[in-house]
């Protein structure tokens, strides 16, 4: 398996502040990461590193087999499929879901193109199928409810076959019903060998889609534990991250935390 992600020791300093502190991580093809992390922790920055959007202050950051400062980014970018609130903010609300989809095939958000192939639009409405918001397909995307918004940037995202997929707290805002739904998309996602390596941000270990293999857990710009899921999504490595005593469940592939009791003896 292939790098489609290598960061060596990389940091980004903002006058005083350490948003990054010397990560070292590797994303292969075929791989499902969680990153985690409280309020601040880091997470959006390491994403912006990954998605090319932001270059570290130290370390080298590897994209596609490109290092990051020796290629043009926007070759990189198009190459990269982004669902977040910043890239959501820029979707014009009166733009339809079918074309919204259809468009990123051109990367161009909100500018219409004369003219689309019979191609880009079945491969929009199979996405928008797999997503679950095809019956959505002819509504503005301001009329959508959040939930519904999420999917139809997942599918946006997919558009352009990309080889990396970053995903920006895609179940924020959502109520039980729309999260349930939403990890099971992105489970379905996650065991399709055809998807691409993706990388999900999170604050909730509720909210890890069954099929995620990897975790990294960020406090404070640095990683206090990175790996297979299954050894290394543990109570402990979860209470260093967040800060406090934290007990954990698994099942069935989905995982719950809450604090810890103190028990008087
Ligand atoms: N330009 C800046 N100057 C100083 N500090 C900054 C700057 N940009 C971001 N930060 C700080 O860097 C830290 C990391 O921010 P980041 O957005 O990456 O965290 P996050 O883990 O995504 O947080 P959240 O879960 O709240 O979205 C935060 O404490 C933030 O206030």
């Amino acid at each position: 398996m292939s790098a489609v992600l290598e960061l060596a020791e990389v940091s980004v300093r903002r006058g005083q502040a350490i948003l990054l502190d010397r990560v070292t991580w590797v994303v292969k093809d075929g791989e499902r990461w969680v990153v985690l992390g409280a309020n601040g922790a880091g997470k959006t920055t390491l994403l912006q590193v990954a998605g090319a959007q932001m270059h570290p202050t130290s370390g080298a950051v590897g994209i596609l087999g490109e290092l990051l400062g020796t290629v043009d980014v926007f070759d990189l970018r198009p190459r990269i499929g982004v669902a977040s609130a910043a890239v959501a903010e820029r979707i014009p609300r009166n733009e339809t879901v079918r074309d919204l989809v259809v468009s990123a095939s051109y990367a161009v958000l909100g500018r219409w193109r004369e003219e689309y192939d019979d191609l880009d639009h079945r491969r929009a409405e199979d996405l928008l199928r797999e997503v679950g918001v095809m019956r959505l397909a002819d509504r503005t995307f301001g009329t959508l409810s959040e939930g519904e918004r999420k999917r139809v940037q997942i599918a946006r995202a997919l558009m352009t076959d990309p080889e990396l997929l970053l995903l920006d707290e895609p179940a924020a805002g959502l109520d039980l019903g729309g999260r349930e739904d939403l990890v099971s998309t992105l489970s379905v996602l996650a065991y399709d060998p055809d998807s691409p390596a993706t990388v999900l941000v999170s604050h909730h270990v509720e909210e890890i889609p069954p099929g995620f293999t990897h975790v990294l857990m960020l406090r404070d710009g640095a990683v206090v534990a990175q790996g297979p899921i299954g050894p290394t999504l543990t109570a402990e490595a979860l209470s260093a991250t967040f800060g406090m005593p934290l007990v954990l469940e698994e099942h069935d592939g989905r995982y719950a935390a809450r604090r810890k009791r103190h028990h008087r003896g």
